[in-house]
């Protein structure tokens, strides 16, 4: 497959600001694809946007928080049957704002002990991995 039919998604590991080993995980609203699952927010990296300015953009569309990225994440591809994406994750922090759930439904601060009990977007095992063994 070309990189070019990649879906080019952002998505942000959002860290606790007080409880450090703490992140965000979301529900995807039922109506969306992979709706129920939970996720990094996120979102499609726009037609000349890098992938941090995207993460910026989608965590302020749905959370209205402003956020710096501290660094890149992982980056990986992943073919679901109906779309292939390739997947850019940051470690973030918010700067400014209070989280407002203006896409989810449902939030949770999770630590990578508990994050099995949550029923994951399969893309993400990837990530969830790699914030494993650098915990
Ligand atoms: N945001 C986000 N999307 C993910 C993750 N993992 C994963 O497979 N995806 C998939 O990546 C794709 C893009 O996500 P999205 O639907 O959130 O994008 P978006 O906010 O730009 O949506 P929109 O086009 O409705 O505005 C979806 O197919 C989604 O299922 C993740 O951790 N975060």
């Amino acid at each position: 497959m070309k990189t070019e039919q990649l879906l080019q998604v952002a998505a942000g590991v959002i860290l606790h600001p007080m409880h450090p080993g703490k992140f965000l995980l979301s529900k995807r609203p039922m109506d969306r694809h992979l709706g129920g699952l939970w996720e990094f927010a996120g979102g499609k990296i726009e037609a000349d946007e890098t992938p941090e300015r995207a993460i910026i953009r989608e965590l302020k569309e749905e959370f209205d928080v402003e956020v710096t990225v501290n660094k890149k994440v992982t980056h990986h591809i992943y073919h679901y049957p109906e779309v292939s994406l390739e997947l850019h994750t940051f470690e973030v922090v918010i700067t400014s704002g209070d989280i407002k759930l203006l896409e989810h439904d449902e939030i949770s601060w999770v630590t990578i002990d508990d994050v099995d009990k949550y029923p994951i977007a399969p893309s993400n095992k990837m990530i969830i991995d790699y914030l494993r063994i650098k915990h």
